[in-house]
């Protein structure tokens, strides 16, 4: 069965299969010792120790672990919004000097247009680079479908589910034909089932694109269902303090007694590390 991939310069392209197409594929992106330290008048919040990570072309890769160990942060950075303190981000060997539409970072609530329909806010990247609407329309439809989002072209954001808007941003990040995803928990927000049907979607789209996808995740079976890696951040200061493959045959189910195993040997890991760091502030505040 033939599938087809779209760039930004408008061409639609046949790949059989599983069959990478030529021009599918992501970047390959390094970090070097990215670290963040936030200094405002009335605090200074050591967000990120020096990180250091490589990501290979097309790696699906999960940023899993508790609230405020700079999974954002690090996300912002890569995308070029943030500045590091320290550091540098390389893709494909290139310095990241800014935002850029080779990455697109996607949030959990879909900062879709409100004003304007789904069709246009699929093509909204596309008309800003200059591309003729024929050409324009032609790969919103492509994306519109690859999100099963057919006959709903002509809907208003407020008019769809929250499901529905994060799959419109998944077609427009798709659009503009990124070669790197930056997926802030884009699921966040939304109930299991959907979660679920979304997950496989995602899935999907990167067997057919090979985009490289960073995926942010509180959730550890999120991160084990998705990921060729799980990466484990601990916070105060955030830092990486496990790499796990994830070698499982996809697709995964989330109920598979493997994925569940690998998801509490990965929340154990956890587990510890934050009881070990609960301990060392208890010292901490004992000695001072
Ligand atoms: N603009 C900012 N100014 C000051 N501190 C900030 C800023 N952005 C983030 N921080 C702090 O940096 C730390 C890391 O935040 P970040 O949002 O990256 O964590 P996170 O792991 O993504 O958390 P969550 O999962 O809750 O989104 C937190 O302590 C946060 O309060």
């Amino acid at each position: 069965m033939s599938q087809s991939t779209v760039n930004i310069r408008g061409s639609i392209e046949a790949t059989s299969g599983d069959e990478l197409s030529p021009r599918a594929g992501g970047n390959s992106l390094r970090i070097e010792g990215v670290s963040k330290t936030f200094v405002d008048s009335e605090r200074v919040v050591e967000a990120l120790r020096p990180v250091d990570l490589v990501i290979q072309p097309g790696e699906f890769v999960c940023f899993l672990g508790p609230s405020g160990c700079g999974k954002s942060t690090l996300l912002s950075i890569i995308a070029g919004l943030e500045q590091a303190s320290g550091g540098n981000i390389f893709v494909n060997d290139k310095e990241v000097q800014g935002p850029g539409t080779d990455r697109i970072l996607l949030f959990q609530e879909a900062a879709l247009f409100p004003w304007l329909d789904v069709q246009k806010n699929v093509e909204f990247g596309l008309r800003q680079a200059g591309m003729p609407g024929k050409q324009r329309a032609e790969i919103a439809r492509h994306y519109l479908n690859t999100v099963n989002l057919n006959g709903f072209e002509h809907s208003y954001p407020h008019q769809l589910s929250g499901g529905m808007r994060q799959r419109a941003a998944i077609a427009r990040a798709l659009a503009i034909d990124p070669e790197i995803l930056l997926m802030d928990e884009p699921f966040g927000a939304l109930d299991a089932f959907t979660r679920d049907k979304l997950h496989a979607q995602v899935e999907a789209i990167w067997r057919e694109t090979r985009k490289t996808i960073l995926f942010v995740t509180h959730n550890v079976r999120e991160a084990v269902a998705l990921g060729d890696r799980v990466i484990v951040f601990a916070p105060r200061p955030g830092r990486i303090i496990r790499d796990f493959p994830i070698d499982l045959p996809r697709p995964r189910s989330l109920e598979d007694y493997q994925l569940v195993d690998k998801a509490a040997e990965i929340l154990q890991v956890l587990r510890s590390e934050m009881e070990k760091q609960e301990q060392e502030e208890e010292v901490g505040s004992t000695v001072h």
